[in-house]
């Protein structure tokens, strides 16, 4: 089975919550599962629970619970203090265990760790620390992990060997488990170890569909030190049309883009501009819309971003065609949209098509809520090499290989421009994230961002009100 990574199962964790099993609930199955098989493997005998203060220690006391239930001696060490234990679950399940009179020693300082209690056991509990930690294990972890191998008695370790970095699978010190018992998947570094996975509950709605998990990991504006490192945005639109590049524009910037740019022919660049200070707005020929002659210009701006979103705006006119479909292939990451989603422009990227540009582009005939949608955007990224962010409702994503279905969004949003808002959104995103990672996170960032707008203002909602509440939506959901 392949290790699944730290950040995967946060964000399957992340999606769990949010679609109804509570954090509370996974680490109460993951605690009652763990307690159930050392009951299956090791008759009635004292126990030892070493805990840290993070969710694997909650794991520890919940196991603890199980295992006092059936009859168990126990006793808990933990490595801090009680007022030091992380809240939420953690927290909550130890003051059940004090509750319940089960003993729990604090230990901040190595000396204070009991060595005796490790000596003294008939089997370890490991449930120090979990796929939270990296590096190197500090006191007072580092004592208990060497009484933990010092010790006779055997060790059973919860979700991975204290001292393992899941990050990596890498291991300085850490616990010799005879038995690792894992939740949901095994973790990076377990091959060395006899394994036991369990499963905690994750319900099917937290794979198949996004949610807040989309939003672990995602790297933007926050996340560099740099000037620019939190992403440089071309947007390349306007002409007959001003107000989607601008939309797409604040988005952009409103979702975590550190620099965007509009590139927009002449006369649209200076209305452009007029919308806000905050656009940086580059002017192309005197032409009305894009032409052939732009590319050498654009050619140059788009060597200086991370990506580019092209075709709000731009309108159809044979020649800007033409021009994205030269302009493209230039583009290392780019979001195509709207105008110039044709058949005969070279797709590459991420693809936002609304319904209608869908069926045009592939021949289908999906209506808005049609339930082959999934299938239909996979295999359309799959013939096509792209990532397709479908603008159905609920918004379908795929890369051709996985598919997933949005979760946030209201009809309120069909309104003109909230497309334009979407792609500036996925544009942000893409700077700095893989193209599936990207959509995914701008799906459901838009969409909660329109719940958010439609919380406030109903069926009067316009697009700049999800510009509005983006920001809003991105610092609730970011480090989800
Ligand atoms: N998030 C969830 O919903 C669930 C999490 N679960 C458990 O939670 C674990 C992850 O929990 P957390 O993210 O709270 O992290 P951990 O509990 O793995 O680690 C965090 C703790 O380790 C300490 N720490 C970090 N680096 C250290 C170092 N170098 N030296 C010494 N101590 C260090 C921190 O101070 C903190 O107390 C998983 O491995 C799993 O056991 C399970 O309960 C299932 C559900
Ligand atoms: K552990």
């Amino acid at each position: 089975m392949k290790p699944i990574t730290v950040e995967d199962m946060r964000a399957l964790e992340a999606n769990s919550d949010y679609f109804g099993v509570s954090y509370g609930e996974l680490m109460e199955n993951a605690g009652r599962k763990a307690a159930e098989s050392i009951i299956a493997l090791f008759k009635r005998c004292n126990v030892l629970v070493v805990c840290g203060t993070g969710n694997n220690g909650g794991d520890g006391f919940v196991t603890a619970r199980f295992l006092r239930e059936a009859g168990y001696g126990v006793l808990i060490v933990l490595l801090g203090r009680v007022g030091q234990v992380k809240e939420g679950p953690a927290l909550a399940n130890i003051e059940i265990v004090r509750g319940m009179g089960i003993p729990v020693v604090e230990s901040i300082l190595p000396e204070e760790v009991p060595k005796e209690a490790f000596d003294g056991c008939d089997l370890i509990v490991d449930a120090v620390l979990g796929t939270g930690f990296q590096g190197t294990p500090r006191e007072p972890a580092r004592t208990a992990i060497r009484y933990m191998n010092q010790s006779p008695a055997p060790r059973v370790s919860l979700d991975v060997p204290s001292g393992l970095d899941a990050h990596t699978g890498e291991c300085a010190e850490c616990v010799d488990a005879d038995l690792v018992i894992t939740f949901y998947a095994p973790k990076k570094g377990l091959d060395r170890y006899k394994v036991e996975v369990v499963d905690i509950g994750i319900p099917k709605k937290a794979f198949t569909h996004i949610g807040p998990g989309s939003m672990v990991g995602l790297r933007s504006r926050g996340d560099f030190v740099e000037k620019g490192g939190g992403g440089r945005l071309l947007i390349i639109g306007g002409g007959p049309y001003t107000g989607a590049p601008a939309m797409a524009a604040m988005a952009a910037y409103r979702a975590g883009a550190e620099i965007v740019t509009v590139a927009a022919p002449k006369r649209a660049a200076d209305i452009i501009a007029s919308f806000s200070p905050d656009l940086i707005v580059r002017p192309l020929s005197d032409e009305d819309f894009l032409v052939e002659k732009d590319v050498p210009m654009l050619k140059e701006l788009i060597s200086r971003h991370h990506a580019v979103v092209i075709g709000m705006g731009l309108g159809r006119e044979p020649e800007t065609l033409a021009a994205a479909g030269r302009i493209i292939p230039l583009c290392e990451r780019a979001v195509i949209d709207a105008d110039v989603l044709q058949t005969e422009i070279p797709l590459s990227g991420i693809v936002t098509p609304n319904v209608h540009e869908f069926n045009r582009l592939s021949g289908e005939t999906l209506g808005p809520k049609d339930t082959a949608a999934a299938e239909k955007v996979r295999k359309f990224s799959a013939q096509n090499k792209v990532v397709t962010l479908w603008k159905g409702s609920p918004a379908v994503v795929s890369d051709g290989n996985e598919v997933k279905i949005n979760s946030t969004g209201n009809p309120g949003m069909a309104v003109g421009g909230t497309g334009d808002v979407l792609a500036g959104i996925t544009g942000a995103f893409y700077c700095r994230n893989d193209a599936f990672k990207a959509a995914c996170a701008a799906a459901f960032i838009s969409g909660a961002a329109g719940d958010m707008a439609f919380e406030d203002k109903g069926y009067g909602l316009v697009a700049t009100d999800v510009i509005h509440w983006l920001p809003y939506a991105v610092k609730r959901y970011r480090h989800a």
